[in-house]
């Protein structure tokens, strides 16, 4: 008796794990062009990518990998397919498994135990969750507890926990340190490293209109954090999310992109209830940052995140968002469909910035520019800034100068 999966079914699983085990590449892709998950498992747990895995396939893992399947899938043993591919010894596969977010261990490296949290006071809350500072192993740090429209979304969590292997991998000095998540247990919580000097939209709400130098030093940050989420291998990493409040200050005074990879969980493309979580949770904030094509629900890539970028830089000249007191789906309506977009106000803006700004937000994703061409030519513009204050401070008379300081 075939149980309750039914003879046809299992049938079929089988035709899929030995297709995957000889490295049938036109079995595989007849079996699953039918209908049949990716992910399906026999009794044991084994799931085509084990077997393809186990048996050094290439071709045959990575057709598999193009189906989107879970990479960390726990057969009976407690093994994944990497753990299989390292005990028979496939350099290949396990390169390619790692490249994916394959880990050795059915508790992934990053899984922290509830008990070693200690929750200290809460800082804030966003789409996702709600964040407090805590104590994890001595350090302070930031832990997220995910809300429950998400927690309670077998979809949502299975897409979540698959992304924590590609967050286990970042490390750049911009981007926010992930550290771990505990899985296990419910609820679900993430945790960072904790910046205790605020976001960039507090910063602004407390500085107003930042000197040239500041802005550009800012935008750089950004840019460098973003280009090395965006050129994260395998896949870009796109944040879908970038605004003030995901900025944050570190002790040098540098900033940091947080919540990253993460903006895909929500966002105003309806989830299966129909409704918009941005909208449940009463947070609309990043309709001012949205670029058309999101708006539009239209087919977007990592060119969103230099529309958000554009915005932002042009908030840091002028002192935050232009039209204040517009709601901001309105804004991001006249944005999408008409074509508004934020005015220059102030003469601080650096030779080449406005051009720069004005290519992040055209309206074609294919014409603004990469995150690498930024870095560039934001560089230019603070050496040009770098040079002219040297010159402003080579103007004041010698007399009024002290090894270099001058004495007002
Ligand atoms: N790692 C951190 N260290 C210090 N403060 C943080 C950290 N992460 C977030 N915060 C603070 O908590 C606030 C809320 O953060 P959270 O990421 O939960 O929400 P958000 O960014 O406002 O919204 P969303 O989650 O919808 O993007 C942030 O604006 C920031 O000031």
């Amino acid at each position: 008796m075939a149980g309750a999966r039914g003879a046809q079914e299992e049938e079929e699983i089988g035709k899929l794990l030995l297709s995957a085990s000889q490295g049938d590449l036109a079995g595989l892709e007849t079996i699953l062009q039918g209908g049949l998950a990716v992910d399906s498992a026999d009794y044991d747990g084994r799931t085509a990518l084990h077997l393809a895995a186990s048996e050094g396939h290439v071709p045959a893992l990575k057709l598999l990998l193009k189906h989107k399947p879970n990479v960390n899938p726990v057969d009976r043993k407690g093994d994944t397919p990497l753990a299989n591919a390292v005990e028979y010894g496939h350099t290949e596969i396990c390169k390619i498994l790692r490249e994916h977010g394959g880990v050795v261990s059915s508790v992934p490296d990053y899984e922290i135990p509830i008990s070693e949290l200690e929750f200290k006071r809460p800082i804030g809350k966003g789409a996702f969750g709600e964040i407090c500072v805590a104590k994890w192993r001595g350090t302070t740090v930031a832990a997220k507890t995910i809300l429950a429209p998400l927690a309670n979304n077998p979809q949502i969590v299975k897409e979540f926990i698959g992304e924590l292997a590609m967050l286990a991998q970042l490390s750049h000095p911009n981007v926010v340190q992930f550290l771990g998540a505990v899985t296990k247990t419910h609820p679900l919580v993430m945790v960072t490293e904790y910046l205790p000097k605020g976001d960039l939209y507090a910063h602004m709400e407390k500085s107003g209109r930042l000197e040239a130098g500041t802005a550009v030093q800012f935008a750089l940050d950004i840019a460098r954090g973003m280009n090395y989420l965006h050129q994260h291998k395998p896949e870009a990493v796109v944040h879908r999310d970038l605004k003030p409040r995901n900025l944050l200050e570190n002790e040098a005074g540098h900033l940091k992109v947080a919540d990253f990879g993460l903006g895909k969980f929500i966002g105003p493309v309806t989830t299966d209830g129909g409704a918009d979580l941005y909208e449940m949770t009463g947070e609309t904030g990043s309709y001012r940052y949205m670029a058309p094509e999101v708006f539009l629900h239209k087919h977007y890539n990592e060119t969103v995140d230099i529309f958000s970028f554009g915005i932002i830089v042009q908030e840091m000249f002028e002192g935050g968002p232009a039209s204040r007191f517009q709601y901001p789906k309105e804004i991001a309506i006249a944005r999408a469909k008409e074509g508004q977009r934020p005015p220059f106000t102030v003469n601080s803006y650096p030779k080449g910035m406005k051009q720069l700004l004005k290519e992040c937000w055209d309206h074609n994703p294919e014409k603004r520019p990469t995150f690498a061409n930024i870095i560039t030519r934001l560089e230019e513009m603070q050496s040009a800034i770098g040079t002219q204050k040297h010159h402003s401070t080579d103007a004041v008379p010698s007399s009024n100068r002290t090894h270099g300081c001058s004495v007002l």
